[in-house]
């Protein structure tokens, strides 16, 4: 691709500008302490200044990177190379595990934020096979379908550095949603009943050098829906996050074998606000290819989401309606297929009436992808 289809090219206000803002950047957390002491107590000094660590983040960013995680390195090495070799491989052997709009596991290139091509191509498997979601659209509560992985046959290894890999990001999944739990005041283990059946899968991306990454991104500006996005990034960077003070793009910077940690949508409305799920997008550039790895920590598709009863009361009302976890996947799995005409789902829609007048002028502009 020489010159730059018109699919990809993003409106004028969303084109990334030439400087990167580097800034202080998104905390930096060690979880030491709590990987080596498990189950850890709750009021050791380490502990409580780790939650604390957490909250804050959580809070005013949105977004952590976490460093001595417990993830062995070569679990992590190991799916970065063969997804290399994956990518390396022409379209057509790549094309033999496509996605498809009934199936959303497998390949594809065509990925679309906000209604703009995304400047990547993916491979997207669940830890969990089979994946269960509703029929999309069939307008029968009842019908669900299962999906399976679609491995495929070049690279001979990826399939198992991939199922090696989830077992480790399992326990630091586990980990963090500990974390989360005691930093928003509840008992440790409140949030681990959810990912029973989780609908959590994992995303290969690959960005290949663009000739205009002036004008593309690699994804369009949007928030995580799920829970909480675990990412690994290679030592290109293109990350960028919007600082909640003051709106501007603050660019990632490589961190050598940390993870770059999330909260998403799901956390934003269990926890009634209290965090929310920031905005981000990668830009790409001409020279480099860039390979990230997001972790999409999902609940099962039965999951009524909806703020916890322990973080509302009278004068903090629930914000939102529940909604159904399966039926916003799927639905949100099918429109970032392809470009559609209308809105995107987000959680926006799930507001209540007078929230969401509140919210009205904020986040309408707000988009969301898994
Ligand atoms: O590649 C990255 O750094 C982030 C990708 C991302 O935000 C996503 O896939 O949701
Ligand atoms: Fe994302």
């Amino acid at each position: 691709m020489g010159e730059l289809d018109p699919t990809f090219i993003q409106e004028l206000e969303h084109r990334p500008k030439p400087a990167v803002t580097e800034a202080q950047g998104i905390p930096q957390i060690d979880l030491s302490a709590f990987v080596t002491s498990s189950p850890a107590n709750p009021n050791a000094p380490e502990i409580r200044d780790l939650v604390d660590q957490i909250r804050e983040a959580s809070r005013d960013w949105g977004f952590f990177q976490v460093i001595n995680h417990g993830v062995p390195i070569e679990s992590r090495e190991r799916v970065f190379s063969a997804s290399k070799r994956f990518f390396d491989l022409s379209v057509e052997e790549k094309r033999k595990v496509k996605r498809d709009e009934v199936n959303p596991l497998g390949y594809y290139d065509t990925e679309h934020t906000k209604n703009v091509r995304d400047w990547k191509e993916v491979f997207d498997f669940t830890v969990d096979p089979p994946l269960v979601i509703p029929a999309y659209e069939s307008g029968d509560e009842e019908t669900f379908l299962e999906y399976h992985n679609q491995w495929p046959q070049h690279p001979p290894e990826l399939r198992e550095a991939c199922e090696e890999y989830v077992k480790d990001l399992k326990k630091l999944s586990y980990k963090l949603l500990e974390l989360i739990s005691l930093s928003l005041n509840l008992p440790a283990n409140r949030l681990e009943p959810f990912l029973k059946d989780q609908t959590t899968f994992v995303r290969l991306n690959h960005y290949s050098p663009c000739p205009a990454p002036d004008l593309a991104l690699g994804v369009g500006r949007h928030k995580d829906a799920g829970a909480l996005t675990i990412l690994a990034q290679d030592d290109v960077g293109g990350l960028e996050v919007k600082r909640k003070t003051d709106g501007a793009w603050i660019f990632v910077k490589p961190t050598p074998n940390a993870f770059i940690i999330n909260v998403g949508d799901i956390i934003q409305v269990w926890s009634n606000d209290a965090y929310e799920s920031v905005e981000h997008r990668v830009r790409v550039n001409s020279t480099k290819e860039r390979f990230s790895v997001p972790f999409f920590v999902n609940p099962a598709h039965y999951t009524v989401v909806e703020p916890l009863a322990e973080l509302t009361n009278e004068q903090n009302p629930p914000k939102y309606k529940g909604y159904n976890w399966g039926k916003f996947f799927a639905t949100r799995k099918y429109s970032n297929f392809k470009k559609l005409e209308v809105e995107n789902i987000q959680i926006y829609h799930f507001k209540q009436p007078d929230e969401r007048k509140i919210d009205d002028v904020v986040s309408r502009v707000a988009n969301v992808v898994i």
